[in-house]
């Protein structure tokens, strides 16, 4: 079996790396092309014992047969109109571009077997969530396959439907960079209260670190978690009494719906949605 990752950005060289190291598939088996020359110069300087690089789309997209799509979803429909004549319909697409439905890419490659994927940042140090769903022409085997690929970044939900793919976007898609924004509040709360960067990055690294270990060993719910860190008049009770003064739980329900929703928009035809290139 060969695979092709199309697009080395954060996520491609994610796939190429995770897939490399988990010695599913040989070198020679494992592909990886980028059309933007600089990006290919750089990944053949650095010899990645793990898979080739490519720059001609002719010469490994004809011999693959699964294909990870993952350029920028504004960047879709060229590469779709490049790739058409050359698949066949054996071979099987996975794409994780947000948005982007899995009957677009059905049509734009002329093919059937197609999966969406909406993997997450943390699948770079294996902590990866993502959720998928596969066209019904994908056979039981080839979605073991597909299984295998996906888990080598982390963990995998299946779901049944595309408004789930789109919803896990504005969750788990999206969600580290929720994180990182209440991290980035936090430990510039701290550098005002006087901690040099290095002690605020400690500070707020190890506390979030602490937070989801104990999440995970146990089987309180974040409000348990949350009383449990509170006392009865005591100081935590003051910050959390300022985030529902100010009503931070329904913020962050609007922004999570705001990822989901810009995601179904991403999703439309072109003409209806201003593309941010
Ligand atoms: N960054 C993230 O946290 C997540 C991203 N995604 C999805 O993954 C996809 C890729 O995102 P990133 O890796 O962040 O983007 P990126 O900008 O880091 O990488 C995209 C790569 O695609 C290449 N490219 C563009 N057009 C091409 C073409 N026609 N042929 C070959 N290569 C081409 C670019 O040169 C670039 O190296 C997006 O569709 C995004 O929606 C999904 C989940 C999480
Ligand atoms: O921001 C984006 O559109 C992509 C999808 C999920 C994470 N990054």
């Amino acid at each position: 079996m060969k695979v092709l990752v199309i697009g080395a950005g954060n996520m491609g060289l994610t796939y190429g790396a995770s897939i490399g190291q988990s010695g599913y598939l040989d070198k020679e088996d494992l592909m990886i092309y980028d059309k933007s020359t600089e990006v290919v110069e750089k990944l053949r300087e650095k010899n990645n014992p793990n898979y080739e690089v490519y720059d001609d789309l002719e010469e490994c997209l004809p011999i693959s047969d699964i294909i990870f799509i993952a350029v920028k979803p504004y960047h879709n429909d060229a590469l779709m109109e490049e790739m058409k004549p050359m698949m066949n319909d054996q071979q099987l697409a996975i794409s994780i571009m947000a948005g982007v439905t899995i009957e677009t890419i059905q049509a734009g490659l002329g093919i059937q077997k197609v999966v969406r994927a909406m993997p997450n940042l943390p699948a770079q140090v294996g902590k990866g969530m993502t959720s998928y769903l596969a066209a019904p022409e994908i056979s039981r085997i080839e979605l073991w396959m597909v299984e295998d690929l996906l888990n080598s970044t982390g963990k995998s939900v299946r779901v049944d439907s595309e408004k789930f793919i789109d919803a896990s976007t504005g969750i788990s898609g999206s969600g580290p960079a929720y994180v990182f924004y209440f991290m980035e509040s936090m430990m510039e709360a701290a550098r005002n209260m006087g901690f040099s960067d290095n002690d605020s990055k400690v500070l707020v690294s190890q506390t979030f670190e602490g937070a989801i270990e104990l999440f995970n060993k146990n089987k309180l719910s974040p409000k348990g978690w949350m009383k449990r860190v509170a006392s009865k008049g005591g100081t935590t009770q003051a910050a959390l009494d300022s985030f529902d003064d100010n009503n931070v739980h329904n913020l962050i329900r609007e922004a999570a719906y705001a990822a989901f929703n810009r995601a179904i928009e991403l999703g439309k035809p072109e003409e209806e949605v201003e593309l941010e290139k």
